[in-house]
């Protein structure tokens, strides 16, 4: 099993926004379809899913980096990722803060702040800006127009969605990014981790649970920029 998975394309993903702004819980409805009210972590954690595209399998990887350091540039992780997706809560407005300042870093020039070599040589990172928590309209601090306008300026793309009320844009906006690191003709997904969410909540001690069409795995400190094999999450 190892060896098969090992084998196996990979796409990377980096999640990135202030703490409570919905990261861990965009990640499982992504992933899983369910809503985690409460989930805090004060460290990164890597999930990871075998998705067939096209009938091909390919090992997805999403690491979320904890807000908790947010104060901390997210260099390595952003290194380490094909695509960023950047995320903030419309009610905070200092989120939507830190979120330009990472994609301002991001933009400004070849190995700036991240990217891989490659992507610094090539085209720019794929980069998606996601304004979270639309449900709370009433306490709305940031305006749709603003992160358009960011987004435009940056070379971007934009949504904003309720990870809560599970809108179809955070899906559309997920399927959008992971599309522009692989380009498949035609994209289906299949998801089979429901029952591995339990271990995926307590994911302390690097278990795993794996099966031929889908698995997730948390691991609790992310992995080197480099590309060696992730052998925490190695089943
Ligand atoms: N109203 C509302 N609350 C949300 C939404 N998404 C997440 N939350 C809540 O926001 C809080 C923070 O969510 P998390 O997913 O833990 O946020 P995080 O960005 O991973 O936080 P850190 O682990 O501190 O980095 C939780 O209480 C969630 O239930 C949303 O779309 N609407």
């Amino acid at each position: 099993m190892r060896d098969e998975r090992a084998s196996l394309p990979r796409v990377r993903i980096a999640v990135i926004g202030s703490s409570r702004v919905g990261k861990s819980a965009l990640i499982v409805r992504y992933l899983t379809r369910r809503y985690i009210g409460e989930y805090h972590s004060n460290t990164d954690l890597l999930y990871r899913q075998t998705v067939p595209i096209n009938g091909t399998p390919v090992e997805l990887e999403v690491i979320d980096v904890s807000g908790t350091n947010a104060d901390k540039f997210p260099a390595e992780q952003i290194q380490w990722a094909d695509a960023c997706l950047l995320v903030y809560s419309v009610t905070d407005r200092s989120s939507f803060d830190y979120a330009t300042e990472v994609m301002s870093s991001l933009r400004r020039g070849p190995g700036a702040a991240g990217g891989s070599p490659a992507h610094a040589a090539a085209a720019p990172m794929p980069l998606a800006l996601l304004g979270n928590k639309t449900d709370l309209d009433h306490l709305r601090q940031v305006s749709t127009k603003e992160g358009q306008s960011l987004c435009s300026s940056h070379g971007a793309s934009f949504s904003e969605a309720s990870v809560a009320d599970n809108s179809n844009d955070l899906y559309r906006c997920v399927d959008k990014l992971l599309s522009e690191v692989r380009t498949p003709s035609q994209r289906t997904r299949k998801f089979s981790v429901t029952k591995m969410l339990g271990s995926l909540i307590g994911g302390t001690n690097n278990s795993s649970s794996t099966s031929r069409s889908g698995s997730v795995v948390a691991c609790p400190r992310m992995p080197p920029p480099a590309r060696p094999p992730l052998a925490a999450a190695a089943p």
